[in-house]
């Protein structure tokens, strides 16, 4: 495509097509993956301007060799339950682009889990990579695998057989899984103990979130919580504000959530509610961490516990109701589209001053809108969780030196991680035309690391 005249009406219009043309494209050869789309839909939208200065990324097909995920890899999980049954899932892991290093990216056990998911997430994660300035390509797996109510040994079982297929197509310098939603320290040292079986060595980079004992970073649990209250504490900065004396609620009360609680209340704030999938608690002496960890952490159980502790406290059947609890920061951190256009106006109607994604897109694009167009700060996941993969990294970094880093050395450089991150995604939405906007900055400053990368390495 031969393109002279930039920012003229003809070129403008070419622009527009091209993004409108692409998205048609994989629309068409993704039918039906709803999650998918709507990640793709929410890029493309940003990435208007970015071909308006570039033209060389229309002529060496970016955006539609950006969207196709390297490789996707499905495949049988048999094993077999306490019963002695034969049980059947389904495995996944889409090794998106690795442009920028080795794939790099979660394994998610849950039984929503399916290709579209799958493919969202890896897609985000190619964005979220590059954003953190680490040597990281981008990669999501799973299984439709349900661990509720599954033994110790089932978990073991499943994961060995799970392992035991996706070991051919991971190692140090290829792919690294990490955990997510129903996958954590545990699932990663029956994952890790198989894989080393099965290569006969010890490939110590080839999972990162392992236990801290034997190989994994400290400070990574709490690496994407922290980072998030991190990121969100830089914008706020940027309105001459802080989490000081600031009500705060949190969805969710696994991983990421518990570290964003702790890191809040650390610095000033008051944490009101959060949930797991079955409803949320409400403590108006603001979340006592430590019970939450005791009971999600150690014993397994339910949030509504809590009121056992906690008399204080109410138990709201329903985890979606949280949103209506008043607040000035609120922190999703549960799972995708959990935050509504609904949900949102009530926590417009209540004041709410800002939004940081923990979890993966768990606002819907007309939430997201309606925080903007309502002045409400907004701090997009790709960007503000994007903590855990750089300890990750660092992880990686530390399993090749063969050595560990303290956790304090770890949690100065998260810092750092989060402040560069948050500066690029300012500085590229301001000059890019859209000041103060965070989702198009960090869709611009994700997308221009990887696309600058994909010319330089030639057209495949
Ligand atoms: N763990 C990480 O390092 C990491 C990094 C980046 C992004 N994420 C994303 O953060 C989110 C949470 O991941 P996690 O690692 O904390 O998982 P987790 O399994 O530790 O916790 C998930 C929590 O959400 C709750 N939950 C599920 N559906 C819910 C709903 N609809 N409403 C309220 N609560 C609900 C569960 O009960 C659980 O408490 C996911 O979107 C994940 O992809 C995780």
């Amino acid at each position: 495509m031969e393109i002279t005249t930039r920012n003229n009406t003809e070129y403008k219009s070419k622009a527009n097509d091209y993004v409108h043309e692409v998205f048609q494209l994989v629309k068409d050869r993704n039918q039906g993956e709803k999650e998918f789309l709507q990640a793709t839909r929410e890029i493309f939208d940003s990435l208007r301007p970015v071909f308006l200065k570039h033209p060389e990324y229309i002529h060496n097909g970016i955006l539609e060799r950006i969207t196709e995920p390297d490789r996707v890899i499905t495949f049988r999980v048999a094993w077999e339950d306490d019963t002695g049954k034969v049980q059947v899932n389904r495995g996944f892991r889409v090794q998106f682009n690795n442009s920028l290093g080795p794939y790099k990216g979660g394994i998610r056990f849950h039984p929503t889990v399916n290709s579209s998911i799958m493919k969202f997430l890896a897609f985000e994660q190619t964005f979220k990579n590059a954003l953190t300035g680490q040597p990281i390509g981008a990669g999501k797996g799973g299984s439709d695998f349900n661990p509720k109510g599954k033994s110790e040994r089932e978990i073991m079982r499943f994961t060995q057989s799970f392992i035991t297929e996706l070991s051919k197509y991971i190692g140090p310098d290829m792919d690294v899984p990490a955990g997510d939603i129903g996958v954590g320290k545990r699932e990663i040292g029956y994952m890790f103990g198989q894989y080393n079986r099965l290569r006969g060595g010890y490939e110590a980079g080839v999972f990162t979130g392992k236990d801290p004992n034997h190989g994994g970073s400290l400070g990574r649990k709490e690496a994407t919580g922290y980072g998030t209250v991190y990121f969100v504490e830089e914008m706020l900065k940027t309105a001459n504000d802080s989490f000081e004396g600031k009500k705060v609620v949190v969805s969710g009360s696994g991983n990421v959530a518990i570290y964003a609680m702790e890191k809040a209340i650390e610095l000033g704030a008051l944490v009101l509610a959060c949930s797991d999938s079955n409803g949320y608690i409400y403590d108006p002496n603001g979340i006592d961490v430590e019970t939450i960890k005791q009971l999600k952490e150690f014993d397994s159980k339910r949030i509504k516990e809590y009121t056992k502790v906690h008399k204080n406290a109410v138990y709201h059947e329903g985890c979606m109701d949280i949103w209506s609890v008043a607040c000035d920061i609120a922190l999703p951190c549960a799972t995708q589209n959990e935050m509504a256009k609904d949900d949102a106006i009530i926590l417009i109607q209540n004041g709410v001053k800002a939004i940081g994604e923990g979890a993966n897109m768990p606002c819907t694009e007309d939430a997201i809108l309606a925080f903007q167009a309502s002045g409400v700060l907004f701090a997009p996941a790709k960007a503000a969780n994007a903590g855990g993969v750089a300890v990750s990294a660092m992880e990686m970094s530390q399993n090749s030196m063969r050595l560990s880093w303290t956790v304090e050395e770890v949690d100065e450089k998260l810092k750092q991680v989060m402040k560069n991150i948050y500066t690029s995604c300012y500085n590229a939405a301001e000059s890019y035309g859209h000041p103060g906007n965070l989702v198009i900055g960090a869709n611009i400053a994700g997308f221009l690391k990887v696309a600058d990368a994909m010319v330089a390495h030639g057209i495949h």
